[in-house]
Order: C-alpha cells, then sequence, then structure tokens
C-alpha cells in the first residue's frame, strides 16, 4: 500500500459557510506534498482534520498509520521563545516517556531527545535557550521535537514564515533529507522554495486542485522569488497533470 492517508469527499463547516468542500486527497508514502493556497483558504484546517483535531462533517479519512506515526509542527512556533527553556527541553516535552518518572527524565529520553536533536544538526545547540537560537535553528529543534516519535508522516504548517532565505533553505533542505524515509506535507505560502523540494502540490481554496510536480522539466532558480499566482501560471502553462479542477 502506497497510501498513508486517503480523504474521501470531505466536507467540513465551523459553523453553517462550508471552508472545505468535497476533498478527495492521497498522500503517498514517500509523498513530499505542498499545500498552498490563499488566507482562510482551508490549508490549516486540513491538518486539523488529518489529526484528527477535527471531525469532518461529511466523507472518510482512511489513516494507514498508527496515532503516534503522525508527527506535526504547528504554525507560530516562534511564540514564547522569551521562555526560558533549552532546545534540549523543548524535544523532550515530545517525548513520550517509556517509564513514567515523577521529576525529570530518565537518562533514555535524553539519549532519545538528543538523537532527535542529532537528526536536525542541532546536537551542539542543546543547552541554548531557545530564544537565542536563530528562526531556522528554532525551527529545525521544532521538527525534532516532532521526530520523537519516529514519525512515519511528518505534517508542518507554515515552517518557513518568519525565517530569512538561508533559514529557509535548510529547513528545505533538512525536509528533503528527512523525506527519504518519510513523507512529508508542508502548508506554506513559500512557493519558490518549494519548487525545489514538492514532489506534488495540493491548491486549497475551499476545494482542492491537485499537481502532481514530476512532469515539469523546467527548474526555477532556488533564489527566485514567485508569487502564488506566478506558480500556478507556470504550473498551468506547463500542463501539469491534474486530477481535479476548480469549479
Ligand atoms: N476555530 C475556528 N472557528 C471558526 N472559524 C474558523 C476557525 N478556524 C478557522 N476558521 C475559518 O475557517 C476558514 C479557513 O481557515 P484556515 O485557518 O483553515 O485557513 P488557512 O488556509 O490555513 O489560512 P492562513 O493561510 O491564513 O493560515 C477561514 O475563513 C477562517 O476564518
Amino acid at each position: 500500500m502506497n497510501t498513508v492517508i486517503k480523504l474521501k469527499n470531505i466536507f467540513f463547516s465551523y459553523d453553517k459557510q462550508n471552508v472545505l468542500e468535497d476533498i478527495n486527497l492521497d498522500i503517498l508514502k514517500d509523498d513530499f506534498l505542498a499545500i498552498i493556497g490563499p488566507n482562510g483558504g482551508g490549508k490549516s484546517t486540513l491538518l486539523k482534520l488529518i489529526l484528527n483535531l477535527l471531525e469532518p462533517k461529511k466523507g472518510e479519512i482512511k489513516k494507514y498509520l498508527n496515532k503516534n506515526e503522525i508527527g506535526y509542527v504547528p504554525q507560530n512556533t516562534n511564540l514564547n521563545i522569551d521562555f526560558p527553556i533549552t532546545a534540549l527541553e523543548v524535544v523532550l516535552m515530545g517525548h513520550t516517556p517509556k517509564k513514567k518518572k515523577l521529576f525529570g527524565y530518565s537518562k533514555e529520553d535524553i539519549a532519545c531527545a538528543m538523537n532527535s536533536l542529532k537528526k536536525v544538526s542541532m546536537e551542539n545547540f542543546a543547552n541554548n535557550k531557545i530564544g537565542d537560537l536563530s528562526g531556522g535553528q528554532r525551527q529545525r529543534v521544532f521538527i525534532a521535537r516532532a521526530l520523537c516519535s519516529n514519525p512515519k508522516l511528518m505534517l508542518l504548517d507554515e515552517p518557513t514564515a518568519s525565517i530569512d532565505v538561508k533559514g529557509q533553505k535548510e529547513v528545505y533542505d533538512l525536509l528533503r533529507e528527512l523525506n527519504k524515509s518519510i513523507a512529508i506535507v508542508v502548508v506554506s505560502h513559500d512557493i519558490s522554495v518549494l519548487l525545489n523540494y514538492a514532489k506534488n502540490v495540493a491548491h486549497i481554496n475551499k476545494k482542492l486542485v491537485y499537481h502532481h510536480l514530476k512532469n515539469i522539466e523546467e527548474k526555477y532558480d532556488e533564489n527566485e522569488h514567485l508569487c502564488e499566482v506566478e506558480l500556478l501560471s507556470a504550473l498551468g502553462k506547463k500542463q501539469v497533470c491534474c486530477n481535479s479542477t476548480h469549479v
């Protein structure tokens, strides 16, 4: 089975107005899926449905993974950076301890958290305060926290918001490395970077339009910034394979 998550005819509304309509989407085992779309288009809502934080009003979400095999890096992890906590402590917060302890963490917990920091090349910053790290370094620590449960799928909501271009590239290079063994789903407005990393794109504006990027021959310069409209226009010109259409 190549699919890890299957959404079938999903409808969702917070009140009476539909936020998502008739969403069909397969997330594949080796996917690097970029979810793009306008503000309020329903991107974060879709992630919350996949994470079981919300229930669809209609339709079905099939998961071919255990709950702890889905890692999540939420939006706005830059909040509370003044809180006096180290990178290691942030990662330990995402860890499910093997043995329950009343105070502190066991040696095994710390070794496991250090291993996660190593996977994101942040082990040398374990004892640094999270507020003293750069935006890109901090985001890598939050990715390490999500790696604690050895996920097979990682969902990231705007991971490079308010990170400089160099930091963005580091985060996406890391995600590409992780994608060798983990399916990656990224919500982002940061299309020019995603163009160089994503395998597939889902554009969400209440409805979903899916693009297979492998058919695009033209390579974009990583440092070139394209807006969403330019990207979609580029995709349209290249006539990529779509399995759904805007209505
Ligand atoms: N808890 C909520 N209660 C009511 N309405 C909500 C709630 N959360 C989101 N919405 C509304 O649902 C719609 C979709 O929101 P969502 O956050 O999923 O969009 P988004 O595509 O992630 O937007 P952005 O790019 O701005 O983060 C918006 O109109 C938003 O105002």
